[in-house]
């Protein structure tokens, strides 16, 4: 086949394309060369003509793109280079940015027959849009993964966090044997709050407590959440009943130090929380379930006998 001329119809046509075309022939050797491959490879057609694809590109030897065009020429079926394995085969750059980052490629190869020579054309498709978006949206799927953790208005875990968290400490703790335990924790009175100082103030004083309770847990592993509502949650792992109820005790404490105003139909004048402890127990307390019952109930307890207290539940 003899290099095609740009002046040609078609050699103008397929220069024109927005994409790379070149053929090469059985032993390799370029044939056809695009103006697309031209601009962005900085070797014009007349450069290429007649050298094989290894003398154009060395640093393909050995490579997958060198054994797919080998493939393609010996078994006559065409083949699609892997996306995921190289990105940018060629040494390809964006028009009038010679020298910058590669451009991302798709490369396809189709062997075909003219006479009686066989040919294997090479298509390269500029990718680096679909890949740069695909990258953007992924990024941004992340962040939306790590919002959908986080609760929208105190900015500490959500509920969801909360039961993954608890999930994972419980199995680990079943497997090393290890204590682990759990806070329930209910800001008392709050409907009170809301009706005196209305859902706004209400939303800041939530806020204000989450912050307040998780700036007092300290372990890298415990975790913070906002259970719903005005209720909060953590999960303490290595941590025993004794030691999970000093903590819910300095958490308590805490809260009231702060003197926030509270409104004058609620039980105390200030602020304050009631706070339930549950803890992991092989025999009774094992699952997320019976532990967050078990919390819930003795958080009910510390309401009942007066709110502004901590209440340690037994695994009955
Ligand atoms: N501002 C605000 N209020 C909320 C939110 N979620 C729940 N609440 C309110 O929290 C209040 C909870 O009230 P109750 O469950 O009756 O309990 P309480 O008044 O706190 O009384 P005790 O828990 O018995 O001390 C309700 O008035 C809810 O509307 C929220 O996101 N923002």
């Amino acid at each position: 086949m003899p290099f095609m001329q740009e002046s040609t119809l078609y050699g103008r046509v397929l220069g024109l394309a927005n994409l790379g075309l070149m053929v090469l022939d059985t032993g390799q050797r370029i044939v056809f060369w695009n103006q697309w491959l031209a601009s962005r490879s900085g070797m014009a057609a007349s450069r290429v003509q007649g050298l094989t694809l290894l003398e154009a590109f060395p640093e393909l030897e050995g490579q997958r793109i060198e054994q797919s065009v080998h493939t393609a020429l010996s078994s006559n079926l065409p083949a699609v280079l892997p996306q995921n394995q190289n990105r940018a085969p060629f040494p390809l750059f964006a028009a009038g940015t010679w020298g910058g980052e590669r451009i991302e490629q798709a490369v396809s190869m189709t062997p075909f027959t003219e006479g009686k020579e066989r040919f294997c054309l090479v298509e390269v498709v500029d990718v680096s849009n679909t890949v740069g978006r695909e990258r953007q949206l992924r990024g941004q799927a992340e962040a939306l993964r790590a919002q959908s953790y986080v609760d929208g208005l105190t900015g500490i875990a959500n509920r969801r966090h909360f039961d993954v968290a608890l999930d994972r400490e419980l199995r680990r703790a079943q497997r090393q044997d290890a204590p682990l335990s759990l806070l329930l924790m209910d800001i008392d009175s709050f409907k009170a709050y809301n009706d005196h100082f209305g859902h706004q103030q209400g939303d800041a004083c939530l806020t204000l407590v989450a912050e307040a309770f998780a700036s007092r847990l300290q372990r890298p592993a415990d975790l913070a959440a906002r259970y719903g509502g005005e209720e909060f949650a953590a999960v303490l792992p290595d941590t025993t009943p004794e030691q999970a109820s000093q903590h819910a005790e300095v958490i308590r404490a805490y809260v009231e130090s702060l003197k926030m105003a509270h409104a004058p139909k609620a039980v105390h004048p200030h602020v304050t929380l009631s706070i339930g402890v549950a803890s992991f127990d092989k025999e009774r307390l094992h699952d997320a379930k019976s532990l967050l019952e078990a919390a819930d109930r003795a958080l009910y307890i510390a309401k009942r006998e007066g709110r502004n207290r901590v209440v340690v539940g037994e695994p009955d």
